[in-house]
């Protein structure tokens, strides 16, 4: 499954949000070692402060939220127990954001190895808790911080995946939508410029499929919608991207393919649906545009040069396969120059 954009929104809010916390929590305090003469704890805080603040602009300039958070979390993580070690009891009272922190950066498991070392190095501090009341009371008390802080990035990850997954699908046929496919067309793209291989798009149209509706009900029309959707499912590859586009439209990504392997996907789609699908005694048939992508066009030109090839399917009486003509040039080029075609 392709990398996640809305995952990764929601990881940079949370790391300029961090980081906002960070620098104006810290730097107050930076100023304060600094007038009361505590330069080593004065340069820490100031070293935490820089390090997050150039964390947060690198994150936000290359968009690399991944990686600056898990750098953010560990520099927190080493610099909380220094400044333990350092500033004695003050210290640590940095140590329980610090922990909600790394749960809220970082993946689980690393949030839960850097917090582990975290308790455990303070935890061995005599100089800052000097007796065993006191490490067993720090102990419980950020391991309790901790349980709860991985309770609640577990639950929020999983529901703000839930969410996704029903914001990006049609709930009758399970295909993506139509909002969908803008990002996963331009990821397409961008993999075909850089791999040099060819990719294409399918756009399908049931016919008649008002009659249906007329004539067996809007329920018998849904469960024509599904059959054609699982049947598009069973003949496609697990890298080819399904959508519904609206009503009774569909569109189908096939990455690799070139128009010649485009155009025999779309008749065996096509075929089958026309001796598979039936609505009672009723056949059910499509009207199915295809365009390979040019290299350079938009989204939208692609889009539409399917979308046009699918209308012009309609006119000539359904039924049919219609390709593109600027993909039509392209596969005589292709048939010219073998040694040019991309993989299939
Ligand atoms: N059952 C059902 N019908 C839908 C759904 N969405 C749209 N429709 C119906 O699909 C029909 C589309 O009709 P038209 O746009 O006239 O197209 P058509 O009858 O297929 O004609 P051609 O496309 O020209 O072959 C309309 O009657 C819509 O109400 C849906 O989710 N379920």
């Amino acid at each position: 499954m392709r990398g996640n954009l809305k995952d990764a929104d929601f990881k940079m809010a949370l790391i300029v949000a961090f980081g906002a916390f960070v620098v104006i929590g810290v730097t107050p305090f930076a100023i304060y070692r600094f007038a009361a003469g505590q330069r080593l704890i004065g340069i820490l805080d100031l070293a935490i402060v820089t390090t997050i603040g150039f964390g947060v602009l690198r994150a936000w300039r290359t968009g690399r939220s991944e990686r600056t958070a898990l750098l953010m979390a560990a520099m927190c993580s080493i610099g909380c127990v220094l400044v333990a070690y350092l500033g004695g009891l003050a210290g640590v009272l940095w140590v329980y954001p610090v922990l909600l922190a790394n749960f809220l950066l970082v993946p689980r498991l690393h949030a839960a190895v850097l917090s582990a070392l975290v308790i455990g190095s303070v935890a061995m501090l005599d100089s800052v808790l000097a007796t065993l009341l006191h490490k067993a009371m720090f102990s419980v008390t950020t391991v309790e911080v901790s349980l709860f802080a991985y309770v609640f990035a577990w639950r929020s990850e999983s529901q703000r995946t839930q969410l996704e997954a029903v914001a990006a699908h049609d709930p009758l046929t399970g295909a993506s939508n139509r909002r969908n496919m803008a990002a996963e067309l331009k990821a397409a793209m961008a993999d075909s410029e850089r791999e040099r291989a060819p990719v294409g798009l399918l756009v399908f149209d049931l016919d008649h499929f008002k009659a249906i509706n007329d004539s067996f009900g809007h329920e018998a029309g849904d469960r024509v919608l599904v059959q054609v959707a699982e049947l598009v499912r069973r003949h496609t590859r697990k890298q080819d991207r399904f959508f519904r586009l609206g009503g009774e439209e569909f569109g189908l990504l096939v990455p690799g393919a070139d128009t010649t392997v485009l155009r025999r996907i779309a008749e065996t789609l096509r075929s089958r649906v026309e001796s598979e699908v039936r609505c009672g005694e009723r056949v059910v048939t499509m009207s199915v545009g295809l365009a390979s992508y040019c290299p350079g066009e938009s989204a939208g030109s692609w889009q539409r040069r399917a979308d046009l090839a699918m209308y012009q399917a309609k006119r000539e009486g359904r039924n049919r396969v219609v390709v593109d003509a600027g993909s039509k040039h392209a596969a005589a080029r292709e048939t010219k120059a073998p040694g040019d075609a991309a993989k299939s």
